[in-house]
Parts: C-alpha cells; sequence; structure tokens
C-alpha cells in the first residue's frame, strides 16, 4: 500500500486551500466553525481516506499533518508576498508573519519598550504585524473610527458598530458633563478623609504607594460610579478581591486585543494561562454592587443615576443589564488607570525633591498653613505647578502606555504609506510623548516646567532656554486619547489626580523607604494592557 497517495495529497492539498479561502473571505471566528473547520472537516477527510493507509494512526497523522500545514504556508506566504496590502511597509519578519510575536510581548509586559525600538528603527509607521501601530498622525483622524474588537460586546469599549455608539456614549458624555463632575466631589471627599486618616496610622511603616493609590482609586470609583463602598482604605486592603480578579483578568485581555479571534476560546486561555475564572469573579462582585444599587434607587446622584437617566431626560431610557454593565466598566477603566498616574508622579517626585518641593510651596500658597485641601476642589485646576506635574507623568508613562487599537474605516495615506480601509491601527503613546520633535529639551526626563507659560526655562543642567528653543507640542499628548472615542473619564480623572495629590503633599512628608530602590522602579514597569507596576515603598510621616 502506497502511503499517502498522489490522491490523498492532493485531496488534503485542494481542501487545505479551499478552507483557506474561506478563512481569508470571511474570517470565521465562532467555536463552532472553527471546531469545523479545523478538526471535523480534515476528520472526514481521514475516513475517507483512511483506507489507502496501513493504519489509521498514520491516515491522522499525514491528513492532519498536511492540512494544518498548508493552512499555516498559505496564511503567512500571504502574509511576506508582495500581493498583501500593507507589503511595502517594513518591519520584522516575525511580525509580518503573525500577531504572536506582538501578542509575546504583551503578555510579557514589554510591548511599550519593544514598539518604540520599532519606531526608533522604523519612523512614524511601525507595523506589529497586520496592525501597525504609528505615531502622531493617524491617531487623529483615528479617534473617530471603529475600536477593533475587544471581546467585550456589552460594554461601551467594547462597541464596534458605529450606529450604535453615540446613543451608548451618550449617557456617558451626561455623567461626566462639568455639573456631574461636581456631584461626585463628596463621595472624593469621604475617601479622601480615610485615606489622610489610614496613612496617619501607618506613620513609621513603610507601605506600598502604588497599592494605596489603588485602594483609594477603586474606592473612589466604587462609590462615584455605583455607591458602593469597597473600603480597600480603611481595610488596607483589596476586601472583595476585585482589584485582584481585574489585574490577573488584564492578562487575557492582552491575548485578546492582539488575537481577537480567541474571544471564544477566553475560558480555555484563562484555564491555560492559571487564571481559573478572574473575569467570573470580576462580574460576580460587579453584578453584586449593580443589583445593590438598584435596590437602593437613585437617591445619590452616581454616575449610575446619569447612565440610567435618572433625571427622565430621554424618551428611549436604557436597558437596565447596559447600565450594569457600563457601571462595572467605570470602575475597571478608571480605577487601575488613575492609580497608576498618582503613583508614577509621587515617584517622580521622589525622585526629584526640588519639584517636591515646589510642589509643597504651591499647595502652602493656595491651601494655608493647614486649610482643608478639600473645601474647593475649583482652585486645583488652576494650580500650574499640580497640573504640570500630573501632565509630565501622564507624558512620560500614560497608563494606557501602547494607546488602544482602532480600525481605518476610510482609506487613508500617512506620509508616502497608503493604510487600507480596515487595517488595524493604534497611536503608540509611549513613543509619541517622548519624541524629541514634539517634547524638547530632556524628552526623556521628569520637567514639570515645560508646561508652564514662560518667557525663558532654567533646566535642572542650569542652562536657560528661551520659550523659542522649547519644543512643547500639545497636540502630541493624547494619555486619554482624543476624538469620538476619548477617555470620558478624564475629568474626573482629573479631580481625583490633583485632589489625592494636594491632599498628601501638603499634609504629608513622603520618602522613599530605606532599601527600597528608586532606579529601578520604573524599569519594571510592564505594559499588559494597563500598566502594571511593582511595589514602591515610602514612609509618611504627618506634617502637623
Ligand atoms: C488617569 C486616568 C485615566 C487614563 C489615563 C485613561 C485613559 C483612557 C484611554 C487611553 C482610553 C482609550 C480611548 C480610545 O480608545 O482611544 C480610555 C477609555 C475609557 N475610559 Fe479612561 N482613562 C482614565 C480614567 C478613567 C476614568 C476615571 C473613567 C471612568 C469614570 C474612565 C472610563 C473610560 C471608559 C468608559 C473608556 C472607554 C471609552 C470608549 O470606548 O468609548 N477612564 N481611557
Amino acid at each position: 500500500m502506497v502511503l499517502g497517495s498522489l490522491g490523498v495529497k492532493s485531496s488534503v492539498l485542494g481542501v487545505g486551500l479551499i478552507v483557506y479561502l474561506i478563512y481569508k473571505t470571511f474570517e470565521p471566528a465562532s467555536v463552532p466553525v472553527t471546531l469545523a473547520l479545523l478538526v471535523v472537516l480534515p476528520g472526514l477527510l481521514t475516513a475517507m481516506v483512511q483506507n489507502q493507509f496501513d493504519n489509521i494512526f498514520l491516515a491522522i497523522a499525514e491528513v492532519y499533518g498536511g492540512y494544518w500545514t498548508i493552512l499555516v504556508i498559505c496564511v503567512a506566504g500571504y502574509r511576506v508576498s508582495p500581493v498583501h496590502p500593507l507589503a511595502t511597509f517594513p518591519g520584522p519578519l516575525q511580525c509580518k508573519v503573525s500577531k504572536l510575536w506582538v501578542t509575546y510581548k504583551a503578555t510579557h509586559g514589554n510591548l511599550h519598550k519593544y514598539v518604540h525600538e520599532l519606531h526608533a528603527k522604523y519612523g512614524d509607521v511601525a507595523p506589529t504585524s497586520s496592525q501597525y501601530v504609528m505615531q502622531t498622525q493617524l491617531n487623529r483622524s483615528c479617534g473617530t473610527h471603529r475600536k477593533a474588537h475587544n471581546g467585550s460586546v456589552s460594554q461601551l469599549d467594547g462597541i464596534t458598530d458605529m450606529s450604535v455608539y453615540p446613543k451608548r456614549r451618550k449617557p456617558w458624555n451626561r455623567g461626566t458633563s462639568v455639573a456631574a463632575v461636581k456631584g461626585y466631589e463628596e463621595f472624593l471627599v469621604s475617601v479622601l478623609r480615610e485615606l489622610i486618616s489610614a496613612l496617619e496610622q501607618r506613620q513609621g511603616q513603610a507601605i506600598n504607594l502604588p497599592a494605596w493609590m489603588v485602594y483609594t482609586a477603586f474606592d473612589f470609583m466604587g462609590e462615584m460610579s455605583l455607591s458602593r463602598q469597597f473600603n480597600n482604605v480603611m481595610a488596607g486592603s483589596d476586601t472583595t478581591g476585585f482589584i485582584g480578579a481585574i489585574e490577573v483578568g488584564v492578562n487575557q485581555l492582552a491575548w485578546i486585543s492582539h488575537i481577537p479571534w480567541c474571544a471564544p476560546f477566553m475560558p480555555l486561555l484563562g484555564k491555560m494561562l492559571g487564571d481559573s475564572g478572574s473575569w467570573r469573579s470580576v462580574q460576580k462582585i460587579g453584578s453584586e454592587a449593580v443589583r445593590a444599587r438598584i435596590e437602593a434607587g437613585s437617591g445619590r446622584r452616581d454616575l449610575f443615576h446619569h447612565l440610567m437617566d435618572g433625571d427622565d431626560l430621554e424618551d428611549d431610557k436604557p436597558a437596565i443589564e447596559t447600565v450594569a454593565s457600563d457601571g462595572i466598566l467605570a470602575i475597571i477603566a478608571g480605577s487601575d488607570t488613575a492609580a497608576t498616574a498618582l503613583s508614577h508622579v509621587f515617584y517622580f517626585l521622589l525622585r526629584d525633591p526640588k519639584c517636591m518641593e515646589r510642589l509643597r510651596e504651591e499647595v502652602q500658597s493656595v491651601y494655608p498653613g493647614a486649610t482643608d485641601t478639600m473645601l474647593d476642589f475649583a482652585k486645583q485646576a488652576d494650580m500650574p505647578y499640580l497640573n504640570a506635574c500630573i501632565n509630565e507623568a501622564l507624558r512620560l508613562n500614560p497608563p494606557v502606555l501602547s494607546g488602544l487599537q482602532k480600525q481605518v474605516i476610510k482609506a487613508t495615506t500617512i506620509g508616502s504609506y497608503f493604510i487600507p480601509e480596515g487595517t488595524v491601527a493604534s497611536a503608540h503613546h509611549y513613543s509619541m510623548h517622548r519624541d524629541p520633535r514634539y517634547f524638547y529639551p530632556l524628552p526623556d526626563q521628569f520637567w514639570p516646567e515645560r508646561w508652564l507659560i514662560q518667557d525663558t526655562y532654567t533646566l535642572p543642567s542650569g542652562e536657560v532656554v528661551t520659550k523659542d528653543q522649547l519644543v512643547h507640542n500639545k497636540s502630541v499628548f493624547v494619555p486619554f486619547s482624543i476624538g469620538m472615542r476619548s477617555c470620558p473619564g478624564k475629568s474626573i480623572a482629573m479631580l481625583e489626580m490633583r485632589a489625592v495629590l494636594c491632599a498628601l503633599v501638603q499634609k504629608f512628608e513622603v520618602t522613599a523607604a530605606p532599601g527600597s530602590s528608586l532606579e529601578e522602579w520604573e524599569g519594571n514597569m510592564r505594559d499588559v494592557f494597563i500598566t502594571f507596576l511593582g511595589p514602591l515603598m515610602v514612609n509618611v510621616k504627618a506634617r502637623y
């Protein structure tokens, strides 16, 4: 008997090619279709040709091996071929062939550094796969475009259908309006008072600053969005497990954001990554908070109140499931991000005591002595150095380091590159913010002065530069992204960051704990969809 006769080989080749064309044209991603095309079909083929083999195992090996090899060769061959629409783009071969390489980088937390290197090597348009990561230009045109599918269809950030999106975004715009945000200040005050009291009790101990920023941000988001008291600050721990579950679950988002078709396989993927149900826990804790909020009624003007149209402004009420999932989204999207930014501001201030001192002087000038910083938050928006410190930290280490992906709806060009419709692209915030063409001098250094409006600037070295020598391109500063899909929580986050900084800088001397290595901390930051930070141990001492 001839092992793997010509007939068998051509059948496997023919079916493999047809299935490749199906994948290329329709991109099926559902579990049943994937199983049918990748497992059942070669199984049927094996059954048909098995009488040509000595035994069934040889038939399986030959048919399945041949079938999958053909698919891989077709996919990879097309991607590196000159007929691929993005063939003229320069870039590493492994990136052109598959998204697995960039996914590997993302899941290991190195994506921001890797893409930064790609930009240094290839320029503004740096491919990381059939997706392109680029700097300024696309970001502007990208703002209104659809997002690539991130696997969550029910929450605002997962909506790709732009005929649905504006309607879903409207309640968010209402809930983040100036008037609505003013109403959230009382929630912030109660969390901040708890934070001050908790830190007073921990004087003399080394505390992990990023953890405390996370407790603060979660407590505020819980109160602000769902009137839910997590009490993390009071307990000094992750009371519900919500924080931990989100941080574990984000690893899966790092996969899905680069390989969206693996979304239906999330439960399996989670198990492979050693995650036994973090998103289930997030949903469970979130749903429980939503249920409690619904039972309590809409007495409080929290974000949920606005999302569910508690003021009866719309004829068409939003579905409660939609409001529930967006309420949970606010906690997820708004907590880690703000906590990361705050940790970075403190980190830079700890590294540069002169900046810390200058900030304290400004706080003292606005709130003399022990004047309560929480009585009037409006003043904080007009404190130039405070805002400069926040912006400078957001510039150097934006919490969403690599930006989120968008899909080009209408073909466009960037420089000499043609970007076809449907290309997935993202603006790399980390690289853009450190580009000397946009921020100069000291693009990689924390220098808040660049945000102040002055005629001359004194650099840390003592050198003086005039405002004409300074390059400060604010249009490239996009930590919250820009356009229709930009972060709706920006004003809430800014309110929170200013308030936490003012309160802590006024009240405490914050110093690096003995033995804590400031130099290593920033290098250990990991870009896994959101930023993961290592411990930053500090001592706090009340100033009065
Ligand atoms: C320093 C803090 C924050 C940063 C740096 C940040 C950054 C971002 C970025 C870069 C995006 C992606 C926008 C895009 O797709 O282009 C985003 C989306 C989003 N953020 Fe924020 N964010 C912060 C705080 C918050 C807060 C406090 C909330 C909630 C109150 C929030 C809610 C959201 C939501 C719901 C989205 C999805 C918007 C959409 O897809 O339409 N964020 N954020």
